[in-house]
């Protein structure tokens, strides 16, 4: 059957439509692309074809850079031309603020980067039998990589050495994060404490390597298991971003390609229009990287569930100097309440949660409050469309899409929501 690619699903799959049935097409399919292929399997509301053949390419498929890309399920859309991929997200974001039914202004075109290869800082690679690499396309067989096309330089520098490694079978996964010196920091994820290293250190002294944890992890619902054991170098990566140092430690989270996180922090203060009077919660603040950058207001609260995060936020608000920034450690759906009933006068709210969303206790106890204005920061445009449609008493004025993942289906967008006067 011949196939006319319309979109991507949540997997980076082809999506498209053959007599009103949904059709999911595997293969290197671009958006716009015809293409003819095989049933792999028929369900009652959906068939998944895999592409044999490319009928009519599509105008904006470009050749991907990387070697790993065909087999690599790391990127989506290496081989779609850049602007296309900034129109998708874009649309995308347009599209399910439209499935909730909302009268929605239009979106603003997509912030992407100028350069949108080696931009990652952060990086997850897995381990089977010995082998380092991402998951493949489709699957949870590991392909091998020797280097990463949107890995920072830095970063590329350790995983060389670490794939040649003979310890690499006590290891699940190896998480990789840079900083804006270029210093690396690796958190060996491991069933059991590492206690032999088998002269890989030596080799990783000669990299960007700057801090080696090992984190025991039994659970791998969870990205990390509670303990770091530091086995090199430095507790804490350095950071800066608006002018602002940041220290942040293994477990907590920073935002994955500093470019775009200009652009959305820039974008996230400036739509939130902060006043010197104003009482601002910043919901799930991580280490506080936005509290910092709203200083101006009479005082910001971040909450955050990650404690060593917390800890961070704490110091780096410290070492700034500001005293009106105040960090909470724990669930924003536990504390929420205790928040908003202390009468702080809050007038301004920041949420910048997982890709699962607002729980319905913390959209209930917003709507409750009614503060002038809600930035809500999302990198799953889904989750946002549906808490935004349960906030009750706004209208969404303005709504920014930043590219943070490049060549990944998915997408960070900013929405603005006003109170109704
Ligand atoms: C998308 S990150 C945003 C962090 C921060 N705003 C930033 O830009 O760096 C989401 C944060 O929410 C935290 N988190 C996840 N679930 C939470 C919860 N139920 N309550 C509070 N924080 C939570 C995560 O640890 C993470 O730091």
């Amino acid at each position: 059957m011949d196939i006319k690619i319309t979109d991507y699903d949540h997997r980076g799959r082809g999506f498209g439509r053959v007599d009103g049935k949904s059709v999911f097409i595997e293969g290197p399919v671009v958006l716009g692309d015809t293409v003819r292929g095989h049933l792999r399997e028929s369900k009652k509301n959906f068939d998944v074809v895999v592409a044999d053949e490319i009928i009519t390419p599509s105008i904006h498929r470009v050749h991907a850079k990387c070697p790993y890309f065909y087999q690599c399920g790391g990127c989506d859309m290496q081989n779609l031309l850049y602007r296309r991929q900034l129109e998708f997200k874009r649309d995308k974001v347009q599209r399910a603020l439209y499935h909730i039914g909302g009268e929605v202004l239009s979106v603003r075109d997509t912030l992407g980067i100028k350069e949108p290869y080696f931009y990652r800082n952060h990086i997850q690679l897995k381990v089977r039998d010995g082998i380092l690499g991402y998951y493949g396309k489709g699957t949870k067989d590991v392909v091998p990589i020797r280097h990463c096309a949107i890995a920072e330089p830095a970063i590329n520098t350790v995983i060389p050495i670490l794939a040649r490694w003979n310890g690499l079978n006590s290891v699940e996964e190896v998480i990789l994060r840079a900083n804006y010196k270029g210093e690396v920091m690796v958190v060996l994820i491991t069933p059991n404490h590492i206690t032999k290293l088998n002269n890989v250190l030596s080799s990783l002294l000669d990299t960007a390597m700057v801090s080696l944890y090992s984190n025991v992890r039994k659970n791998s619902k969870f990205r990390y298991g509670k303990d770091f054991v530091k086995l090199y170098g430095v507790d804490r990566l350095e950071e800066q971003l608006g002018g602002h140092t940041f220290y942040l430690s293994p477990a907590s989270f920073f935002q994955v390609n500093r470019k775009s996180t200009e652009n959305l922090y820039k974008t996230a203060v400036a739509l939130m229009d902060v006043q010197q009077e104003d009482a601002i919660l910043d919901l799930y603040s991580g280490i506080g990287t936005l509290s910092l950058l709203m200083h101006n207001a009479k005082s910001v609260t971040g909450v955050e569930i990650v404690s060593a995060a917390v800890d961070d936020a704490r110091e780096n608000a410290a070492a700034a100097g500001y005293d009106n920034l105040h960090f909470i450690s724990g669930a924003v759906e536990d504390t929420i309440d205790a928040l908003i009933d202390r009468d702080q006068g809050v007038n301004k709210v920041m949420v910048d949660p997982p890709r699962g969303g607002l729980k319905a206790s913390v959209v209930a106890k917003l709507n409750e409050l009614q503060a002038e204005r809600i930035v809500y920061i999302s990198c799953n445009p889904a989750t946002q469309a549906r808490d935004i449609a349960l906030l009750k008493g706004y209208s969404v004025t303005e709504v920014v899409p930043v590219d943070m993942f490049c060549h990944s289906v998915h997408s960070e967008s900013i929405a603005l929501l006003e109170k109704i006067k």
